[in-house]
């Protein structure tokens, strides 16, 4: 139980199925393209056995943001933000933002789940939607679970309102609560009572309006972090059907020079390098190519395999496969600020800092913010905002017209279903925004308002033909007025939260008690505060595809018989939720997928023509962990 553990050695290495480049097969059944949080996941499935259980390896949580173990992605500077650019990190690292998220267990609303199965089917007349509504992804984002309920201390200290029955139990991933609690969080429930927001008795069970203490992906058998590595992959011994390439890049999708007999293109191989200066290696796909690379990575392969927009791929070189201009489109994301206040009381970051015994127990240690709350928007506008959204609907028009960056019929069709959906449907009772207080720092307090549902929309896109270049980002944040107002709403019940907690908050010191009016609160947002929450979607939109849509509703690229996308890139709209909770339905759902009705690639359409004649599926996962095979701590 200390703060890192011992590098794996060569064994664990091998038991886990990673390879290095020489024990390489010519080919595979599935190709996984991306071993981050769904990659693994189905990697995982698709090679399960019923071996015996190791322990769970792991220390607690130290942020990776920042380290060699981040891809470091910054957006374009923001025109609607004064030019800035806002640092959007993403795990390179085996486990990938599962091994540096917050821990946040949150799922979305069954409105907005349902409401994607809606609009993937627009006639309600597809069984394969149905995979997509609440019912179904609520027992696929269980099965990923196994929940054990916060301990009688924790309890002493905090009213913890859960429902186990909302939960999984006997999944992979580790549910639970810290092993302590911060007294201050005890008046969580009550302030936000007071500033107009209830109490959510029973969360995660479709319904999300309310304030609540989430859960968290903790052990808490030994108080670490539960990410997709330690869930799906460390726990196993070796399985014969699995191999993990550390350390390498996907760079494209081989496909077919010609269609096949349903006129689609296929995978034949998925190529990949070292890194720039390497030569390129391919290995063969038998049936399926799986893109797992998350909101950035899987756009970007596809776009380096000749699938997108023309308008991106040619002035960039690459040459045009299957047009689909949806590819990077659709990109959007929360956007976050923070009010902070003084505090007498006592906080996670005093104790921390205090180094004392108790601060450096594993208790202590795996403490993490954990107290949420998400608000409509008669919460927000202290009534029904029907003026506002008025003004959202009558906005429809110009918007399509001026906001989306692409000159697609499709794109721009599939932004107003998205536009339409939010300003309607989700308006009154669907969570608007999400608050969040943390207790991590020394002396201060603070209470971040999230917006959850953005009207703006911008695009992720490739602007040379070389794959080690960065994907180039932009997501047009506050492009469209209602976000600034929804984010400076936001900020006013923050501040009536923080008002009823009393004295246990003290002098607010961000914004500060001099920014008051609507101007100096918009000032702030746009010069300073504003950043993201980490939460990229649409990227590889699930959606029709003439509203600008990448997937089916079986997780399958258009114009492309066996590659599919199944990551956090396929979310049609946002989420009032942290997505990894999704993300792990998604990945579970593709694995049932992929097992049931996979694609056969003909014979000829092997890489190298040396199929090794193999009884057993063979998976792997090529994943950029830069560090895997070195004395990399355990995270
Ligand atoms: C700082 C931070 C905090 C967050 N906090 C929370 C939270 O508290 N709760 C929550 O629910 N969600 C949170 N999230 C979001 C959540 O972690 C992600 O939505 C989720 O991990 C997405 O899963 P994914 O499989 O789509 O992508 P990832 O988990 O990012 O996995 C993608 C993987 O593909 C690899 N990859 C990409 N391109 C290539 C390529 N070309 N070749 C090979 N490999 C490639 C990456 O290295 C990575 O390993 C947070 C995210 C971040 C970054």
């Amino acid at each position: 139980k200390g703060s890192c553990a011992a590098a794996p050695d060569f064994h664990e290495l091998v038991a886990r199925g990673i390879i290095s480049d020489s024990e390489l097969q010519s080919s595979y059944d599935y190709v996984i393209a991306g071993g981050g949080l769904a990659g693994l996941v189905i990697a995982s499935r698709l090679t399960e056995d019923p071996q015996p259980l190791h322990p769970p390896a792991g220390t607690y949580y130290t942020s990776i943001v920042g380290t060699d173990y981040d891809w470091k992605h910054v957006t374009e500077p923001q025109p609607d933000l004064n030019n800035r650019v806002v640092g959007w990190p993403r795990g390179k690292i085996l486990g990938g933002s599962s091994a540096m998220n917050a821990m946040y267990l949150v799922r979305p609303a069954r409105e907005e789940m349902d409401a994607w199965q809606e609009i993937i089917a627009p006639n309600g007349d597809s069984a394969a939607a149905a995979r997509w509504g609440w019912d179904n992804m609520f027992e696929n984002m269980k099965k990923s679970e196994n929940f054990t309920a916060p301990t009688q201390e924790v309890l002493s200290v905090v009213d913890i309102k859960f429902d186990a029955s909302t939960h999984g139990s006997g999944g992979p991933m580790q549910i639970s609560y810290p092993a302590i609690q911060i007294n201050i969080q005890a008046n969580w429930t009550s302030s936000l009572a007071a500033a107009g927001v209830a109490e959510l008795p029973n969360p995660n069970g479709g319904v999300t309006l309310g304030g609540f203490i989430t859960p968290s992906s903790i052990n808490p058998t030994n108080w670490t972090r539960s990410y997709s590595r330690s869930a799906y992959i460390d726990p196993h011994i070796a399985r014969s059907n699995l191999h993990i390439l550390p350390e390498a890049t996907v760079v494209r999708v081989v496909l077919s020079d010609d269609t096949d007999r349903s006129g689609n293109y296929y995978a034949q191989a998925v190529e990949f390098a070292r890194d720039a200066e390497s030569p390129r290696q391919t290995v063969g796909v038998r049936r399926e190519a799986v893109l797992a690379g998350g909101a950035l990575g899987s756009p970007k392969i596809l776009m380096h395999s000749g699938v997108g927009p023309r308008d991106v791929l040619e002035p960039s070189s690459v040459s045009v496969k299957v047009e689909l201009p949806g590819v990077g489109q659709h990109l959007q994301d929360h956007m976050t600020a923070g009010v902070v206040w003084e505090t007498p009381f006592e906080t996670a970051g005093n104790i921390h800092d205090s180094n004392s015994d108790f601060a450096r127990s594993a208790e202590f240690m795996s403490f993490i913010n954990d107290a949420i709350a998400f608000a409509n928007i008669s919460a927000l506008f202290n009534g029904p905002g029907t003026e506002f959204q008025q003004e959202i609907i009558a906005a429809t028009d110009d918007s399509v017209q001026n906001l989306v960056p692409s000159t697609s019929s499709e794109v721009r069709a599939g932004y107003r279903a998205i536009y339409e959906l939010t300003a309607n449907r989700f308006f009154p009772d669907v969570a608007q925004l999400e608050m969040l207080m943390s207790v991590i720092s020394p002396g201060v307090v603070s209470i971040q308002s999230a917006i959850q549902h953005p009207y703006s929309q911008g695009r992720a896109y490739i602007n040379s033909s070389n794959p080690f270049d960065p994907i180039v980002i932009d997501p047009q944040y506050y492009s469209h007025f209602a976000d600034l107002v929804l984010m400076r709403q936001g900020v006013k019940l923050v501040r009536q939260v923080g008002i009823a907690f009393g004295e246990t908050f003290g002098t607010e010191t961000s914004p500060g008690p001099e920014v008051q009016t609507d101007e100096q609160l918009d000032e702030w947002l746009v010069n300073s505060a504003a950043s993201t929450q980490f939460h990229p979607t649409g990227s590889c939109a699930m959606l029709p595809q003439n509203l600008g849509g990448v997937v089916d509703a079986n997780l399958r690229v258009y114009g492309l018989a066996n590659v599919r996308v199944a990551d956090s890139a396929v979310f049609p709209f946002e989420f009032a939720a942290h997505l990894a909770s999704a993300t792990f339905g998604v990945a579970e759902q593709a694995s049932e997928l992929l097992r049931q009705d996979f694609y056969t690639v003909p014979s000829s359409g092997a890489s190298s023509g040396k199929i090794p004649a193999l009884s057993l599926s063979f998976s792997i996962a090529i994943a950029f962990g830069i560090a895997v095979l070195t004395a990399l701590p355990l995270i």
